[in-house]
């Protein structure tokens, strides 16, 4: 039977000593969507992407990844998946370049294998050239080409979050989780950022699951918005629909959604 969705999240519970931060919670992100997800401080969200992301594991429950059950997996198999997750705080290597950065994010790496490269030179070498040049590809992609060559530690806020995306690129990835990807960064590179996933999403296939606070930013770019509070699901749907649900608005969010609308 054919498969639509990319995650399912299917009765996942995880409970901190007494405190259950996630409670019997179902969702689902489809393939090809940019799916946002939303809620109150505490509401579980957090807890809910590490679980995803096979960083935790649920107490109960079931991630299924693209059809296929990745509960106890730990995140470098999802990784190998296709499954990634960007955070809140970048993690470039700041004393390499732009460019080399996307380079060491390639999911493929003989040149680590010593022997591999002892026998297998050219093989080597021709893996680095494509790796080069697919970077490149990325950097153009992401108009970061102004900044190839700068180390990533002197990079801006926002154009590290740009190079963390890229990373994303330079593997096979289908899934993006991001959590909280416009924090601490500026106006003029939020807009990039969001272009930037709109177009991984259109033109390359990217499905997105998005933990975000900046309600603009779910607004632009996630269609469905799924609203959590105290560790479960309760509402799914397009963010004009969720501002306008008087009932969610002021249980929930209070001016928050308002005001950002
Ligand atoms: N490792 C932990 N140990 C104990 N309690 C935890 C732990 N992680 C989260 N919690 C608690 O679980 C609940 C859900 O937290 P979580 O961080 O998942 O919520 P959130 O929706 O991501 O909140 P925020 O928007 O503030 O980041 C909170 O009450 C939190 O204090």
């Amino acid at each position: 039977m054919k498969n639509d969705n990319m995650i399912e999240v299917k009765g996942v519970s995880k409970s901190f000593g007494g405190l259950k931060a996630v409670s019997d919670c179902s969702l689902q992100v489809e393939k090809g969507s940019i799916t946002g997800l939303i809620g109150p401080n505490g509401a579980g969200k957090t807890t809910l992407f590490n679980i995803v992301a096979g960083t935790l594991m649920p107490d109960q429950g079931q991630i299924i990844f693209d059809g296929e059950d990745v509960t106890a997996l730990k995140p470098h198999e999802l990784h190998a998946k296709g499954m990634l997750r960007t955070f809140q705080i970048a993690h470039e290597f700041s004393a390499m370049t732009a460019l080399e950065n996307l380079m060491v994010a390639a999911s493929e790496q003989p040149g680590e294998s010593l022997f591999q490269s002892w026998f297998n030179i050219k093989h080597v070498t021709d893996f680095d050239l494509e790796v080069r040049k697919m970077a490149l590809d990325v950097i153009d992609f992401l108009h970061l080409g102004h900044v190839k060559n700068e180390l990533a530690g002197n990079l801006s806020g926002g154009q590290k979050k740009l190079l963390e995306l890229g990373r994303t690129m330079m593997t096979d990835a289908k899934a993006v989780l991001l959590d909280e990807v416009a924090a601490g960064v500026n106006k003029t590179l939020l807009k990039d950022l969001a272009s930037n996933i709109q177009r991984m999403n259109r033109e390359l296939g990217y499905t997105f699951f998005v933990i975000e606070h900046d309600m603009d930013l779910i607004a632009e770019l996630c269609d469905p918005v799924i609203v959590m509070a105290q560790g479960t699901k309760i509402a799914e749907g397009p963010m004009e629909d969720i501002r306008n649900n008087p009932e969610i608005v002021e249980a929930y969010f209070g001016t928050a959604v308002e005001a950002a609308s």
